[in-house]
């Protein structure tokens, strides 16, 4: 999650396990049978931008045909055992691997000038129609103590074939060392509320608020997956990435975040609760970060669990039996598996929790950890989440 002032702490563990391999997609077609791309934007907005760019007044009908038919999804993949994910898009005339983050508003990138850009970094380069925006900055700082800043650019920006035509493509000038390791990422892309994006003088709109008028159905959902690729829909909800039904939250925008109820925990074999707490969908974030009392609840089930101070956080024996977690949200019971909640071996024996102590922060993440075992619907015109068993 990202704040004017502080943001907050992803994971402090050290990158662990092979990145996954980048997925490989093959499509066979029968002889008679071929694929016809469907068109990111609409054919009627070729039309419309023609009447437009001479002075013709733009029939509604026309207008509406092309401003409500985008959709389209794009594949992430888990690098350093699900410590973040990484998804393809065009940015100006750059493909980029970047970390979809619905913690935080702003998408940004390395180019050949940065400062502190990881090795392997993939650069922005502006495409011919790209305008820098003069007198326009950016600066973000996030818990774990990593940070960026620069300048801005207006570029056209693509993500699973659903075009943004005017995007806010911030250019880093200079990343934290935290970033300079961060190898397999070129940067991020924020999918929180617009109201914090970190443009100055002008916040400026996430690429999901870009589109969303232009979208068959205004809203993006979440795959994240275990060790495997997944996926990240936007503008259509698809019914074989989960089982049951979807149910949905109100989300409280006044922070920025996907923020909503949860209404009460219970740890497998172990005690439960119905009180009722307030928790951000965060894909930026790594872990599963809540309050104190629930944390105790569970790891009071794990007899190996102790809270070490030399490792950062709760750790185990690696072959301790793990309870489940779940949590109630308007009804709903959301398992998080065990297997997830054992996140990452630390020494031979100590094992690290996916669960940790959202303690400092004064506000529950849940991070992939969580999501990893839900499809997630976010809805900003309804300001709702949804969430099934995926
Ligand atoms: C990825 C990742 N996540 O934890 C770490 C550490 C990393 C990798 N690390 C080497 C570099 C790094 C640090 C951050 N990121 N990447 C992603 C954005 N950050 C967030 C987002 C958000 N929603 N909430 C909190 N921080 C902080």
């Amino acid at each position: 999650m990202v704040g004017s002032k502080t943001v907050i702490s992803a994971l402090a563990l050290s990158a662990l396990a092979a990145a996954a391999p980048a997925p490989t997609k093959t499509t066979q077609f029968s002889i008679n049978q071929v694929a016809v791309k469907k068109p990111a934007v609409h054919p009627a907005a070729k039309y419309a931008k023609a009447l437009a760019k001479y002075g013709a007044t733009v029939p509604d009908y026309v207008a509406s045909a092309a401003a409500s038919s985008q959709s389209g999804s794009a594949t992430n993949t888990p690098i350093d055992g699900d410590e973040e994910y990484v998804t393809p898009v065009t940015a100006g005339d750059s493909t980029l691997n970047l970390d979809f983050d619905t913690g935080s508003a702003d998408l940004w990138v390395y180019t050949s000038s940065t400062d502190g850009a990881p090795s392997d970094a993939n650069y922005y380069t502006p495409s011919a129609d790209a305008k820098k925006l003069s007198g326009y900055t950016w600066s973000i700082s996030y818990g774990d103590g990593s940070s960026a800043s620069g300048d801005v650019y207006k570029d056209t920006v693509v993500v699973g074939g659903v075009t943004a035509t005017a995007q806010a493509v911030e250019a880093a000038e200079t990343v934290s060392s935290e970033f300079s390791e961060d190898t397999g990422s070129d940067g991020l892309l924020g999918l929180a509320y617009s109201s914090i994006n970190q443009v100055e003088p002008i916040a400026q709109k996430t690429f999901y608020f870009n589109v969303i008028d232009s979208l068959e159905t205004p809203v993006f959902a979440v795959t994240l997956k275990h060790n495997e690729p997944g996926t990240y829909d936007f503008g259509f909800i698809d019914s074989s990435k989960y089982t049951g039904d979807l149910t949905y939250a109100d989300i409280n925008t006044s922070e920025g975040y996907w923020l909503f109820d949860v209404d009460g925990y219970s740890v497998e074999g172990g005690s439960s609760s119905s009180d009722s707490f307030e928790a951000i969908a965060d894909t930026g974030t790594t872990l599963l970060m809540l309050s104190d009392d629930v944390v105790k609840a569970y790891y009071d089930q794990v007899s190996s669990a102790k809270h070490s101070i030399l490792e950062g956080g709760y750790v185990f024996d690696c072959d301790a039996t793990l309870p489940d977690l779940s949590l109630t949200i308007n009804g709903y019971t959301a398992t998080v598996p065990a297997e997830y909640l054992n996140y990452a071996s630390v020494s031979d024996s100590l094992c690290y929790g996916g669960l940790q102590s959202a303690g400092l922060l004064g506000l529950n993440i849940l991070g992939d950890v969580f999501l990893k075992s839900q499809y997630v619907v976010f809805n900003g015109e309804d300001n709702k989440i949804g969430f099934a068993p995926q």
